[in-house]
């Protein structure tokens, strides 16, 4: 808002204005007005009328008057005094004349004046005009600018109002907010009131507390030392249980046999038009858990069949109906060996189809993964449980194959483009671990990643297409868990580890198929491609030098256990014969654990088969290594 200067009213001014004091007579059209009036003297006027001629009635009457008054005395003197008064008359109004003459020629002489007069008067009125006009202008340009401002003004004002409107309402509100606040604040004093009433309550009881943490300060002291008293007796029964939990297994026996029997399948009837009863091959299973019977029957040379049952003990027998989870329960021991410092060895023997893979990968499912991604959340569970008992792990996973004896890393990330690497098995006899050279191995930081590695080595693995199982597998496959301990101790509970190391080394072995080569390809194995022959027959020598190793073993351990003292010599294991027991020695050897999980298949058809793989099964179940122990278990 500017400040308002006030504004002289313009045609009020000029309206006010007084008019000319002075009204010119008309002299004349052409004659400019005058400003005053022309001043005509007074006494000429009088004199005017006192020399004037009389009025023509009144001369007459007065000649009338005369007439008859002087001719009755004496006209000729009545003339000449007529004569003589007229002459006086004339030459008064001669007089007169020249009088007005004269003053008619100085009423030209001031009506030039006046003239001049008024040019000048008119000038200065031109000039008050131009300079009123200009204040006209000024006032108007003035009155334009004032316009303006008075409409910003207005506006100004309209938003003011506006604004003030706002005002009052946020003020209205805000109003009604100090009213509730000065409600709440009643509110609030009051609870503060009783706030403070509580607090010092509590302070009271605070000081109370205090005295009773004092009491308990002292009582933790006592308890921190009788604390690490309990951590020492714990670490020392952490020795203790280890040992146990190694006799347990070596009770159990350290090389141990499972067999177990899969399900028909529909793939299996779905060429034939026969029932599952119909193709089944006759198999019962003992109530004990542990046997197993086959019946055959044989045409002999005399054209009479002969009817034979076959009966086998393993560790633990699983039927047809048993899940994965079943299966594991048996297994789950041995991950706590590994976490202990021992090498573990799980091996899935059998003909091809027998479900070999299916026990040791699974499926998909939660209830159908078979044991290695269970093995592997066991040892995590372990890893986790056993950090309360002082030891701190890392796990790291390897996963190869064997193939024609050849070395495959089944988690390289190379290409088939590039050549293959050439691996070798390189054994550490002093720390007693094996490594293989240029393999991949992944840290392994939680069980989910078993899934992923699973996943991408199937893709790398061998497949070939046989008359048995669609995507057969040809090789072995070893997954290998590496797993380092380390006994840090309990540093939340003051006590130090032992700086205490162990590793161990967990096997899971899907092998190949154990068939024969007739079985594999039908017709005696004529006609089947060099490659697919040498397959099996690099299949065949590995499981042969896996046996032939066990067997040995079990010797050297029987000898160890009873004639080594005679100083007789050490029963050699032909550990060299195949890739596959020289990678696996030193998980075999010593103190490790084995387990073997024979796979039959339920059908007739493969019922030879079975009995060779049950044989097979037999004498490594009959084998016991480690421990001391004696070479074969009771059952021969
Ligand atoms: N216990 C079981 N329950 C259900 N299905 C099974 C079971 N065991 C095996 N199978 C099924 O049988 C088929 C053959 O099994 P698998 O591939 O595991 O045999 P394999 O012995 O590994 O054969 P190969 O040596 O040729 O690899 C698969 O379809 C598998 O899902």
């Amino acid at each position: 808002m500017g400040t308002t200067r006030p504004i002289r009213p313009l045609r009020q001014t000029q309206a006010s204005k007084p008019p000319p004091t002075t009204t010119i007579p008309k002299l004349g059209s052409s004659m400019p007005k005058p400003l005053t009036k022309p001043r005509a003297p007074n006494m000429t006027r009088t004199r005017m009328r006192g020399v004037s001629a009389p009025p023509q009635q009144s001369i007459v009457a007065a000649r009338g008057r005369t007439t008859s008054g002087s001719l009755s005395r004496n006209p000729s003197s009545t003339l000449d005094a007529d004569m003589a008064a007229e002459k006086r008359k004339l030459a008064n109004v001669q007089a007169n004349h020249a009088l007005i003459s004269k003053q008619l020629h100085s009423q030209g002489t001031n009506n030039n004046n006046h003239r001049r007069e008024l040019i000048g008067y008119a000038d200065e009125l031109e000039q008050m005009r131009r300079k009123h006009q200009k204040e006209i202008d000024d006032l108007e340009e003035e009155l334009v600018k004032r316009e303006v401002e008075t409409n910003e003004v207005v506006e100004d004002l309209k938003t003011c109002k506006e604004d003030l409107d706002r005002e009052r309402e946020t003020v209205g509100s805000l109003n009604e907010t100090i009213t509730q606040h000065a409600m709440d604040r009643e509110r609030l004093d009051t609870q503060i009131q009783s706030l403070n009433d509580q607090n010092a309550d509590l302070q009271k009881r605070n000081e109370d507390l205090q005295d009773t943490i004092e009491d308990l300060k002292t009582q933790l002291l006592t308890r921190n030392d009788v604390l690490a008293d309990l951590h020492k007796e714990l670490f020392e029964s952490e020795i203790a249980r280890r040992k146990l939990h190694n006799m347990v297994l070596e009770l159990k026996g350290n090389i141990r046999v499972f067999c177990r029997v899969r399900p028909i399948l529909p793939s299996d009837t779905s060429s034939s038009s026969s029932s599952p009863e119909d193709i089944a091959a006759e198999i019962t299973y003992p109530e004990d858990s542990k046997s197993i019977q086959l019946r055959s029957s044989t045409t002999t040379a005399t054209g009479n069949i002969r009817h034979e049952t076959h009966s086998f003990t393993f560790d633990r027998v699983f039927n047809t109906t048993a899940s994965q989870r079943h299966v594991f329960e048996e297994i789950e021991l041995l991950a706590q060996s590994c976490l202990d410092g021992h090498n573990v060895c799980i091996f899935a023997y059998g003909q091809t189809g027998s479900g070999k893979s299916f026990t040791m990968e699974g499926g998909l499912g939660e209830e159908s993964k078979g044991m290695i991604p269970r093995a592997v959340e066991q040892v995590f569970r372990v890893k986790d449980a056993m950090k309360s008992r002082g030891w701190e792990y890392s796990v790291e996973g390897q996963f190869l194959e064997i193939y024609n004896e050849t070395i495959n890393d089944l988690l390289s990330s190379s290409t088939s483009a590039e050549p293959t690497k050439k691996h070798e098995i390189k054994h550490d006899l002093k720390t007693n671990t094996t490594r293989v050279t240029d393999l991949t191995i992944i840290p392994l930081t939680s069980p989910s990643q078993t899934k992923t590695l699973l996943t991408l080595a199937n893709k790398r693995r061998s497949v070939a297409s046989t008359l048995v199982n669609e995507h057969s597998s040809r090789s072995h496959s070893v997954f290998t868990l590496r797993i380092s301990g380390l006994n840090v101790g309990y540093p939340e509970g003051g006590v130090e580890g032992t700086g205490e190391r162990c590793e161990g080394c967990l096997n899971l072995v899907d092998l190949a198929g154990s068939e024969r080569l007739n079985v594999s390809f039908g017709n005696g194995g004529r006609g089947v491609g060099k490659e697919r022959v040498k397959e099996t027959q690099n299949i065949n020598k590995s499981l042969s030098a896996l046996g032939d190793v066990i067997a040995a073993m079990g010797s050297a351990a029987g000898t160890t256990a009873g004639n080594n003292t005679n100083g007789q010599q050490q029963q050699h294991v032909p550990y060299r014969n195949s890739k596959l027991t020289y990678l696996l020695q030193n998980s075999l050897s010593g103190n490790s654990k084995t387990l073997m999980v024979l796979n039959l298949s339920p059908l007739a058809v493969h019922l030879n088969e079975s009995l060779c793989s049950l044989r097979f099964a037999t004498k490594v179940n009959n084998t016991q290594i480690g421990g001391g122990g004696v070479g074969k278990k009771g059952r021969g």
